[in-house]
């Protein structure tokens, strides 16, 4: 007999959420995977690992999320939508999907169109550097998963957040060094770390860690950078 699927109502479950929005979650896969074909926004191509890797991975977050403060959410460097689409879902809060790759940009806000959320979240195809100097101090919280070193990250997101805004950084691996860098550059970024969590993804072999950063005071570095300089020659 073939076994039931029942993903959809475990994760409800596990993050406290109705049916529909997972069936919602599910959907917006789907339509990525079905626009990956024509455009690279993903290396991930089926259901089954998508579930896992993409909505079970970006949900991780969202503890964190609701820990923030309340406001605008972004998702730096967002590739195919991911954490930020699925959080934008969950919590509600109205959210810009931020990346460089105009065309990936393009192709998001179709999608986000045909689940009809465009009211909610929004894309900007550019440099998070230069979203910085249009939307200064504007977000209370942003996201980032795959896109650079921690010390990167608090650079490019310490001008885009207000006082108390938070960064959630989600990582692989970090080495101790890379860890201890970016505490190390509490004052100069003006960032202080809040918290770090590990655990494994229901895969049993994906590990994941989320590290989390509060803007506090002012840079003592005037940011942002010229483009290209937190990600080409890190602090
Ligand atoms: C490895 S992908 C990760 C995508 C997605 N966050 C995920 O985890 O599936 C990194 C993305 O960040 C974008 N990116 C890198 N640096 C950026 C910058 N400075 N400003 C805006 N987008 C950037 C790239 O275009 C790419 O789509």
């Amino acid at each position: 007999m073939e076994e039931k699927d029942t993903w959809v109502e475990d994760i409800a479950g596990t993050f406290g959420l109705d049916v529909e929005t997972v069936q919602l979650l599910e959907s917006y896969l789907l339509k990525i995977i079905e626009v990956n074909k024509k455009i690279n926004l993903t290396r991930i191509e089926t259901l089954k690992s998508g579930r896992v890797l993409h909505l079970e991975d970006s949900l991780a977050g969202f503890q964190e999320l609701k820990e923030a403060p309340a406001g605008l959410y972004a998702d730096l460097g967002t590739g195919g939508g991911f954490p930020g689409v699925p959080l934008a879902l969950v919590s509600g809060r109205d959210t810009l999907l931020v990346d460089s790759v105009k065309k990936k940009v393009t192709a998001l806000e179709e999608v986000v169109r045909e689940l009809g959320v465009q009211d909610r979240i929004t894309c900007y195809g550019g440099r998070i550097e230069e979203l910085a100097l249009e939307k200064k101090g504007r977000f209370a919280v942003l996201t980032a998963r795959a896109l650079s070193s921690l010390s990167s990250l608090m650079e490019l997101a310490s001008p885009l957040l207000e006082q108390k805004g938070r960064l959630i950084c989600y990582k692989a691996n970090i080495e101790d060094s890379e860890l201890e860098h970016a505490v190390a550059l509490k004052e100069t970024l003006a960032m202080r770390l809040v918290s770090d969590r590990s655990f494994m993804l229901s895969d049993g072999v994906t590990t994941r860690r989320i590290v989390v950063f509060e803007k506090v005071g002012y840079p003592t570095l005037k940011l942002p950078r010229r483009t290209g300089m937190a990600q080409k020659k890190p602090l």
